[in-house]
């Protein structure tokens, strides 16, 4: 009796010659800023390689500002930086055109994809039997899917939210991140604008000296998101501060 959880395809039929290929997977982890993504990327790639498996990391928009892979534990590694638009197929291609296998594939900041860029990726689990292992947020400072997020959540073999919860100011688990700009909580703006969660930078300094404009993000609950209340005694706009 075949295993019903292998595909047809991946289970050469009887005096069929090809060599059995193991099915790829397209697998998706997310959640809000901070809840361990990046350090499940870098988890992931260790215990892939330490099995012997060739793995090509990619990131864009790295905290690092550097072509790296970074946690906030400490953990970093070499990454490949893409951007909208590079072409995913073609850039696996050019590895093993110099002779490097890419068993799997570790994609960070995948909520920066194109749905395009998304689209590759889940080519090259089909075609080529690549393992692909993508980690992003979920929602951007509006609350709304990233257009990398919602291609991943539509076309993904699995979706899992990381479990590692953030906890909002209030003690609820935090779901949705809050872009704060010179201490208030704002909801226009650029999409994509990297920062981290980390406290503001001292009196004086600013994260963007162009505009000398401090920014940072905060994971809230949905409630607070919604009120835009920072904090026990921040009230967000219109809003009496609650204890
Ligand atoms: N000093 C520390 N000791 C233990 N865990 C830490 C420490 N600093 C950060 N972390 C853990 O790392 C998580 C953030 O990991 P990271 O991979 O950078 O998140 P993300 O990529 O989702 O923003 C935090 O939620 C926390 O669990
Ligand atoms: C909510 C939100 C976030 N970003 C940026 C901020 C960071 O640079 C990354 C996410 O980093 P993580 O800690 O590894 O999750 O995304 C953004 O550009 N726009 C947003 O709305």
């Amino acid at each position: 009796m075949s295993d019903p959880s292998v595909p047809l395809a991946a289970v050469p039929a009887a005096g069929d010659r090809r060599r059995a290929v193991a099915p790829a997977h397209l697998r998706f982890f997310h959640g809000p800023m901070d809840c361990g993504k990046s350090t499940l990327a870098l988890q992931v790639d260790h215990n892939q390689s330490r099995q012997g498996r060739s793995g090509l990391l990619v990131t864009q928009g790295d905290r690092s500002a550097e072509p790296r892979i970074s946690s906030r534990v400490g953990l970093s590694r070499d990454a490949v930086e893409i951007d909208p638009g590079t072409d995913l197929t073609l850039l696996v291609r050019s590895h093993w055109a110099d002779g490097r296998r890419v068993d799997y594939l570790i994609v960070d900041e995948a909520q920066f994809l194109t749905p395009a860029q998304v689209d590759q990726l889940a080519e090259l689990v089909d075609a080529s039997h690549v393992d692909v292992y993508a980690f992003g947020l979920t929602t951007d400072f509006r609350a709304r899917l990233f257009a990398g997020t919602q291609r991943l959540l539509e076309v993904a073999d699995d979706v899992q939210r990381i479990q590692v919860e953030v906890l909002c100011w209030c003690g609820l688990p935090g779901l949705l991140n809050a872009r704060v700009v010179d201490g208030a909580m704002v909801r226009s703006g650029a999409t994509v604008v990297v920062a981290d969660t980390a406290p503001t930078p001292a009196p004086g300094e600013t994260d963007d000296p162009a505009t000398g404009t401090e920014v940072h993000y905060q994971v809230l609950c949905r409630r607070h998101h919604v009120l835009g209340q920072l904090g026990p005694t921040a009230a967000g706009p219109g809003q009496l501060a609650l204890s």
